[in-house]
């Protein structure tokens, strides 16, 4: 039995609650820390677990997870250190945040305490998640274990190393907009074809779940699936050579590159945020 406590109740919060809560994990073994009270009602009586304060909510805890936007995450470490500092029980701090650096989050808390970040994304929900994990400086074996089992119960996980994470974070973390985005082109584009919008929906969304356990299957790559779905000067053939004349490889390489320069800022403003805390 591990003890979590979520410390930030927004988007990835809710989905890892509800993705622990469907793989089976008590609802005891889960409290959730949210700044907004109305929002820490409603995740409370949604996933039957335990809304507290956020000293309550670290007290005991195995894994705290860190689930705030980048620019809080400095303050609310603080404010965990404090909690934690007095604790005979050893409490591993996870960061979900984008860029922020573990160093960041061990500057705030005592010597020599085990912190890892996790990229996951918001397919945790639906226990269909991907999660990156890296440990820290001070982090050990057992302690990436410990994380790897937890955020395996919500999904797939690999393991790598910090220097890879704004990568991750513009494939994985960000990664379920392109394809919603994709599919909200293919229904608008079925719509302006005349299919009513309820039918579009259903052959888009349907067509991404069976493309995604294609992918996922095991067998063909991605290129030998699309020549399997290309039949000699078809519909398939024309409608590729359109997207490639667009420029798509260009335009998904262009938005990785923003995805992860951006999380490569959001550390920059976590750092000096952070020398800002030592030095004021
Ligand atoms: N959304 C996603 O798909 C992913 C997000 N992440 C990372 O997860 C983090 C959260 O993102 P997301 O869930 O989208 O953001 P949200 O803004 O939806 O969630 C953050 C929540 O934390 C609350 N909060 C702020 N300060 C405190 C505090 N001191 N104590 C308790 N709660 C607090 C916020 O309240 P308020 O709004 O009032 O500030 C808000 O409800 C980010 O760092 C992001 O980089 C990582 C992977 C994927
Ligand atoms: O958009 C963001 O910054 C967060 C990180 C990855 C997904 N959502």
């Amino acid at each position: 039995m591990t003890r979590i406590a979520v410390v930030g109740g927004g988007r990835i919060g809710e989905a890892l609650i509800a993705g622990l809560r469907e793989s089976g994990t008590e609802p005891s073994d889960i409290v959730v820390v949210e700044a907004v009270q109305a929002r820490a009602d409603e995740l409370a009586k949604k996933y039957n677990v335990l809304a507290t304060g956020l000293d309550i909510g670290c007290e005991g805890a195995d894994v705290i997870v860190v689930a705030v936007k980048p620019q809080d995450v400095p303050a609310v470490v603080d404010r965990i250190g404090d909690a934690i500092s007095d604790s005979v029980h050893e409490s591993i701090v996870v960061s979900l945040a984008a860029g922020v650096p573990t160093q960041v989050l061990e500057n705030k808390l005592s010597a020599g305490s085990p912190v890892l970040r996790v990229m996951p994304n918001t397919a945790m929900l639906v226990g269909h998640g991907v999660s990156a994990v890296c440990k820290g400086r001070y982090a050990r074996d057992e302690h990436l274990e410990q994380v790897v089992t937890i955020m395996e119960s919500v999904g797939l996980v690999v393991v790598v190393s910090e220097a890879q994470m704004d990568a991750v974070t513009a494939i994985s973390g960000s990664g379920p907009a392109y394809f919603f985005l994709l599919a909200e082109a293919m229904i608008d584009a079925g719509v302006e074809r005349g299919l009513p919008r309820d039918v579009a929906v259903k052959l888009a969304t349907g067509t991404a779940l069976g493309a995604g356990a294609m992918l996922t299957g095991g067998g063909e790559g991605p290129a030998e699936l699309r020549y399997n779905v290309s039949s000699p000067g078809g519909t398939t053939a024309a409608a590729i050579r359109t997207l490639e004349a667009s420029g798509l490889r260009a335009a998904v390489a262009d938005a990785v590159e923003a995805a992860a320069s951006r999380s490569r800022s959001l550390a920059q403003a976590a750092t000096s945020d952070d020398d800002d805390d030592e030095n004021g």
